[in-house]
């Protein structure tokens, strides 16, 4: 069963080409909430700090929280992009994340070439990946495009690829952040759809969002983030009370 396990866990990010003095001052001499010099001396910004949470089966969590707070971040850590330093992590069952549309994409091979390769890194046979190809090419409605390389994709081009290809796979955990909620009225229409069975498929979802109605309607439980801790943690209702 899906389940995500987070003890203590800590995102920095160190800040190079920024080792002016003054800067490394300010760090040492204000009460800084995110910006810190680590054992190297290199001054980071502390992301997330210390998080404790579970998440279950069944629970559709909204990260909320001002920009900066971390919603991202987490997300992120949460799809294996970045590694704690700090803490423990565990995330069981197969991702499905719908966070950067290029992420894990060839720029320079073709939307089709890209389609197999994911199929071959997600282990499926030749037969498979064309059953996924031929899914991905239905849904995307990319067309002949699909024979030509990516990095010459616009956008919601690149958004429709992105999207289709991580729903074809029908993951236990799926991982979003609400901008790929947006993209033209026509692929939308079909992805609200495709994105509300996929969500209720799924085993847990977490979703980054500025949106309270979008919060309301896709979730069950909130993820209050504030300059990279947790504020609160509780029913959607009870969180959005004090939002
Ligand atoms: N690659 C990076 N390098 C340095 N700092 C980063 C990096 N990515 C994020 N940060 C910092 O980590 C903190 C959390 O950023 P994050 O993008 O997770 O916030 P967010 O809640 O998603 O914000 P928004 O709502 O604006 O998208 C911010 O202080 C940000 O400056």
């Amino acid at each position: 069963m899906a389940r995500i396990l987070a003890e203590r866990l800590s995102i920095e990010f160190p800040l190079y080409h920024v080792g002016a003095r003054s800067l490394k001052k300010r760090v040492l001499s204000q009460a800084a909430r995110r910006l810190r010099t680590d054992a190297a001396n290199r001054v980071v910004v502390s992301a997330l700090r210390d998080l404790e949470f579970t998440i279950g089966h069944g629970e559709r969590v909204a990260l909320l929280g001002h920009n900066g707070a971390g919603k991202t971040t987490l997300l992120r850590t949460l799809a294996g992009i970045y590694e704690p330093v700090g803490g423990r992590l565990l995330v069981e069952g197969e991702i499905g994340s719908l966070i950067d549309p290029a992420a894990g994409t060839d720029m320079d091979a073709t939307g089709r070439e890209n389609i197999l390769l994911r199929g071959l890194f997600r282990g499926l046979s030749e037969a498979e990946s064309q059953t996924m190809l031929a899914q991905v090419e239905s849904f995307s409605g990319l067309g002949e495009f699909l024979d030509v390389p990516v990095r010459t994709y616009s956008t919601g081009m690149m958004l429709r690829l992105a999207f289709a290809m991580a729903t074809v796979a029908e993951p236990k955990v799926m991982l979003m952040d609400e901008w790929f909620l947006a993209g033209d009225a026509d692929f939308m229409r079909r992805a609200r759809d495709r994105l509300a069975e996929l969500v209720h498929g799924a085993e847990i979802l977490v979703l980054a969002t500025h949106n309270l109605d979008i919060a309301r309607q896709w979730c069950t439980r909130a993820i209050h983030l504030e300059a990279g801790r947790i504020k609160a943690d509780g029913p959607i209702d009870a969180v959005l009370a004090n939002y």
